[in-house]
């Protein structure tokens, strides 16, 4: 193995020189929408999502670790700074991320051939059924270029909207990125969105088209896109089939040759960035870092600049991928830290490590605290579950800084939780982890966004459930969050596209072509118009090829009123709505339709109405009826008539008795359902 050379006087880094095995990589790919949309069985109705905090795997038990750092302390070599390099990958959903991050970690031996299954990547039983990785991570790589060792860091990014702050957090930890864009697609939405965030990172970005062995690949018309709506330098792109295994060196030397080095700045006082976190039970939270100044050691008093906690640092180390202990990490590499550290709103993404005793001056740049965006109820079925409730959401807030909850109660619903989320996919996570890992039954009710509400008497409150919004006669105005969306489409579906954005109450902004036969299209609309059926829309209207990409643009007033739901005249406040006043007649009508639909006939007549105020603006009746569900059972099999009842039993476990009616989970979501014809 080579020396480092007698010019590099630099503090020296470690890695692996061998292979290791590997669980804790198994989170390397990416999420994924689509194949989480091909994989879930609850269909999720926001295209924004993603999620934080969940629990990642370090795949080493605190036994294993140690093993595997004896067994690595005996492969580590040292390489010095200008031998490191740290990137990540950018790309849109689906255009090979996790295929080029396995075949990268194949081809530099960091795993083995016979280790590399797909189960490698997804680990919890949840990320492995929707075909997601949940969270980000690190993989340190090497490769020898022209005979010399080089220590490559990937820091993998989570490829979901909610998590763009996360992402950003990733690419300020690098130093480069490889732009990946699939042959047979072009540019898409996210593709723009995620070079945009490396840009503001000065990240030098290598382009790489993807998927060139696909008969409909053309990669040089990508290419020209790639110069024309990025405005990249695409004389150097690279080729590649990361499935096939084309062009997988040529990528490698053109991170050696093209990503710069990070700074040796190990002399300065410590900082580093943490672009991940997650909850361990046995070692509490663990700490995904980039060194960017100075230098950590075992042992060392470390102080986490945003949450002002300080702890030592029991053990610290590099991943590759799996945990290997070292003893120091220098400027410019990434590791990890375990500290004993009680939760992850600690060290949430985004912090700054400094030693407690040579404190740095100022904190790097860019942390921001989790803003929920979605707000919904979550009640037990049964009463008695409250406290179960209660236990497990402060155990998954360990584990997840950006999950927020307080308690609610409802007249119809009792005691349960109001629960803040980053988008529908993060609350669609939390909520079927909460019934799975601890064993709950839950009502959820519709998600809301939160609207700013203006008083008479010159206050302001934020308001995340519907039922509490002020009384008309309290409040002068009511403002909700605005989203800036791009949609990417082929222009056959222009013409679709608007009509739904403008359906849904969009402003229209701009217009262009980025090719001959793409558009980008602009618009400005309310997040609470997204939250629904906007994602499914988008896709179904354009046959899958169009993509979107959104941001909080802020607060704007607009004429909203709340819609109440009456069941057997009694209020159901989970299922008031803030709609439009424009909006509020069709959707009243369309919901009082839907509920009709869902809620289940009962003994008695059911009328149910949707009102404003005191005054019903639509109205049906479920009339009543006892379904007997042996009516088709003439005489005969015992087993058979007891296997009927008992699945109409079970049918009605995820209902919530209001007043005499049962009302199922769907119920809950209707509003998120209704047919946007009638609308
Ligand atoms: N033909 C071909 N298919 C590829 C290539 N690279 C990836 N794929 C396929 O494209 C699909 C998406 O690849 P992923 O690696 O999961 O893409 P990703 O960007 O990580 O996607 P997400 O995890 O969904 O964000 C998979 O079915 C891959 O097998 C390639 O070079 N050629």
């Amino acid at each position: 193995m080579a020396m480092a050379s007698a010019m590099d006087l630099s503090p020296p880094t470690f890695f692996l020189s061998g292979t290791s095995s590997s669980s804790s990589l198994r989170r390397l790919s990416s999420i994924s929408v689509s194949s989480f949309r091909r994989h879930s069985t609850r269909r999720l109705q926001l295209l924004c999502q993603a999620t934080a905090g969940t629990q990642p795997q370090s795949g080493l038990s605190e036994s294993g670790s140690k093993l595997a750092a004896r067994s690595g302390q005996d492969r580590l070599l040292k390489v010095p700074i200008s031998k490191i390099r740290n990137f990540s990958i950018i790309a849109h959903i689906d255009h090979g991320k996790s295929t080029l991050a396995d075949k990268l970690l194949q081809v530099t031996g960091t795993v083995q051939n016979r280790d590399m299954k797909e189960q490698f990547l997804d680990n919890m039983d949840l990320e492995r059924e929707r075909g997601i990785t949940i969270k980000l991570q690190a993989a340190r790589m090497r490769y020898v270029y022209e005979d010399t060792p080089y220590c490559l860091n990937l820091i993998d990014t989570p490829g979901h909207v909610d998590f763009s702050y996360e992402v950003s957090r990733s690419l300020a930890a690098c130093e480069g990125a490889l732009l990946v864009v699939d042959a047979s697609q072009g540019v898409e939405a996210q593709t723009l969105a995620n070079v945009y965030l490396a840009l503001e990172n000065n990240l030098e970005i290598i382009p790489v088209v993807n998927k060139i062995d696909l008969p409909g690949a053309e990669p040089e018309q990508v290419i020209r896109e790639i110069e024309e709506v990025i405005g990249l330098d695409c004389s150097n792109a690279i080729l590649c089939s990361a499935k096939e295994g084309i062009g997988i060196t040529e990528i490698l030397d053109a991170i050696v040759q093209r990503i710069p080095p990070p700074r040796d700045t190990a002399e300065n006082p410590l900082r580093a960035l943490i672009f991940d976190s997650y909850y361990d039970p046995y070692r509490g939270v663990i700490v995904y870092f980039r060194v960017i100044d100075g230098k950590v050691k075992k042992g060392d008093r470390i102080f986490f600049m945003a949450s002002g906690k300080d702890y030592f640092a029991d053990e610290i180390g590099v991943l590759s991928p799996n945990q290997i202990q070292v003893d120091e990490l220098y400027a410019g590499e990434v590791g990890y830290i375990s500290a004993s550290i009680r939760s992850v709103a600690d060290a949430r993404v985004g912090d700054t490590i400094t030693n407690y005793g040579r404190k740095a001056e100022s904190s790097l740049p860019g942390y921001e605290e989790a803003t929920p965006m979605v707000f919904c109820g979550l009640f037990p079925v049964d009463a008695d579950q409250f406290p179960d409730l209660r236990d497990a959401l402060e155990k998954l807030q360990l584990n997840d800084a950006a999950l927020k909850f307080e308690p609610e109660t409802s007249s119809a619903m009792g005691f349960g939780f109001r629960c803040g989320f980053l988008g529908l996919l993060h609350m669609e996570i939390v909520q079927e982890r909460l019934e799975r890992e601890y064993n709950l039954n839950l009502i959820t009710t519709a998600p809301s966004v939160v609207y700013r509400v203006n008083t008479v008497n010159g206050d302001t409150t934020m308001c995340s459930n519907p039922s509490l919004l002020p009384q008309p006669g309290q409040r002068k105005s009511v403002e909700e969050p605005y989203v800036k969306i791009e949609l990417l489409t082929p222009k056959e579906f222009i013409g679709a596209l608007m009509e739904l954005a403008q359906d849904r109450r969009g402003e229209f902004k701009e217009m262009k072509y980025i090719a001959e036969n793409r558009a980008s299209i602009l618009y400005e609309l309310p997040l609470a118009e997204m939250v629904g059926d906007f994602f499914d829309q988008l896709k179904s209207r354009t046959k899958g090829y169009a993509s979107m990409e959104y941001s909080v643009i802020g607060y704007r007033e607009s004429d909203l009123i709340k819609l109440d739901i009456l069941i057997n005249a009694e209020l159901v406040e989970p299922l008031s709505t803030i709609v439009h006043r424009d909006k509020a007649y069709s959707v009243g009508r369309a919901l009082t339709q839907k509920l009709k639909e869902l809620i289940p006939r009962q003994m008695f007549k059911v009328p149910i109405q949707a009102c404003i105020g005191t005054k019903v603006i639509a109205s049906e009746a479920l009339s009543a009826i006892r379904k007997d569900v042996l009516a088709k059972c003439y005489g005969g099999d015992i087993s058979r008539k007891k296997k009927l009842l008992k699945k109409q039993a079970a049918g009605k476990k995820r209902m919530k008795a209001i007043g005499r009616v049962d009302v199922p989970q769907e119920a809950f979501m209707a509003v998120l359902k209704l047919e946007r014809e009638v609308l």
